[in-house]
């Protein structure tokens, strides 16, 4: 693997066509999954010269945890599908390459079991009708040691995806389960629901039962950064959902400027979609995200060598982003501003 569209390429013949279909489609027409990727490729970077880059560090700080890069793990379901290693193999990946994993609720091992692995481990959750099941998850992802409360934003349905339809894939295979939706360790896991109902006033009901911070992921418009702001969310993820939900969704990188704008400093903005080059990841920085996080290419790597693949994955991201760094003039995260990035003539 010397790219990551290696690794899908492998993957996809190694895993059973349903279980790939599952891992790389998205909803209805899959414009959004497409537009994530496109949008990109819409974007040029204008690099600047004899900057002294000698020396790199692509180090950042979000919420008060360094990151040896600014790429973390966005949360997928199902690892065990992609490999035996499972969520467990991509955290020690994440642990080795010095960055976060975000845990999926529809994780195929225990909270407990991954934390294990020294992960620095952010948990995303679909907060559930049954509020009293959300809290006593708040809870154990909380004894855990999870470093924050992902809450995903953009589900109130499931997407319909056409692939899984067509292959009628809607149960995980006999001995794989979504862990921490089990009441207690041997309890039979109870169903994820999606809440159409939620409201703005979630964030407070969240905030009211625990300290950890609370990222929401999945905001797209401006309005809804700023609510987030004064609703007292602590991060929020610019994100599509990997163009799973709302087919026909802006592109994420398209949607960022105007969120980091409506935010204005006053919580970090992230981004996940698409990302799959350094350069990717120079564009998005540059736009104001504070770091970016990747979905499908981690499920792709671990898919071919469990957790070595999850960690090639990872530092050929990093190998690729220090590398356009240093094509850009920029020795640090910091120095990669807005100018870098361009859309379309240089008209000046
Ligand atoms: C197979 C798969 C499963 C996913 N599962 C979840 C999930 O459980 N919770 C969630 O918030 N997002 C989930 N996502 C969305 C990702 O967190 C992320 O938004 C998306 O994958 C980013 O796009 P990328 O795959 O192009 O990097 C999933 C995405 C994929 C591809
Ligand atoms: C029935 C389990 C639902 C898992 C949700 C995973 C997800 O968010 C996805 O996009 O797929």
């Amino acid at each position: 693997m010397i790219s990551l569209a290696d690794a899908e390429r492998a993957a996809a013949t190694l895993l059973e066509p349903a279980h790939y279909d599952f891992f790389a489609g998205g909803a209805d027409d899959e414009r959004t999954l497409r537009s994530n990727v496109d949008a990109f490729d819409r974007h040029r970077l204008l690099p600047r010269v004899l900057r002294g880059v000698g020396k790199r560090d692509l180090g950042v700080e979000v919420l008060g945890q360094p990151l040896s890069m600014p790429v973390m793990v966005a949360p997928t379901a199902f690892h065990r599908l992609a490999h035996p290693d499972g969520e467990v193999g991509t955290a020690r990946a994440a642990a080795a390459s010095g960055t976060v994993m975000i845990l999926s609720m529809a994780a195929t091992q225990p909270v407990e079991q991954v934390a294990a692995t020294g992960v620095r481990l952010w948990f995303q959750m679909y907060v559930q009708p049954d509020r009293a099941f959300t809290e006593r998850l708040v809870r154990r992802v909380e004894a855990a040691g999870c470093a924050a409360l992902v809450v995903s934003v953009d589900s109130p349905v499931f997407g319909r995806r056409l692939r899984d339809l067509r292959h009628d894939f809607g149960d995980l295979p006999a001995g794989l389960a979504c862990e921490n939706m089990r009441e207690s360790g041997t309890g039979p896991p109870r169903a994820v629901a999606f809440d159409a109902a939620l409201d703005w006033s979630v964030v407070g009901w969240l905030r009211g039962i625990t300290t950890l911070p609370i990222v929401l992921k999945g905001i797209l418009h401006p309005d809804d950064a700023r609510l987030a702001v004064g609703h007292g969310a602590d991060a929020v993820i610019v994100s599509n959902h990997g163009g799973r939900q709302l087919d026909g969704a802006v592109a994420s990188i398209d949607a960022l400027p105007a969120v980091v704008e409506a935010v204005g400093g006053r919580l970090p903005v992230l981004l996940d979609g698409g990302v799959r080059r350094g350069t990717d990841v120079v564009t998005a920085l540059a736009l104001g995200a504070a770091a970016v996080a990747v979905g499908r290419p981690v499920l792709w790597g671990l898919t071919v060598a469990g957790e070595h693949g999850v960690r090639q994955v990872l530092e050929l991201l990093r190998d690729d982003l220090d590398r356009a760094m240093v094509l850009c003039g920029a020795d640090r995260v910091a120095a990669l501003t807005r100018d870098v990035v361009h859309v379309g003539r240089c008209s000046w």
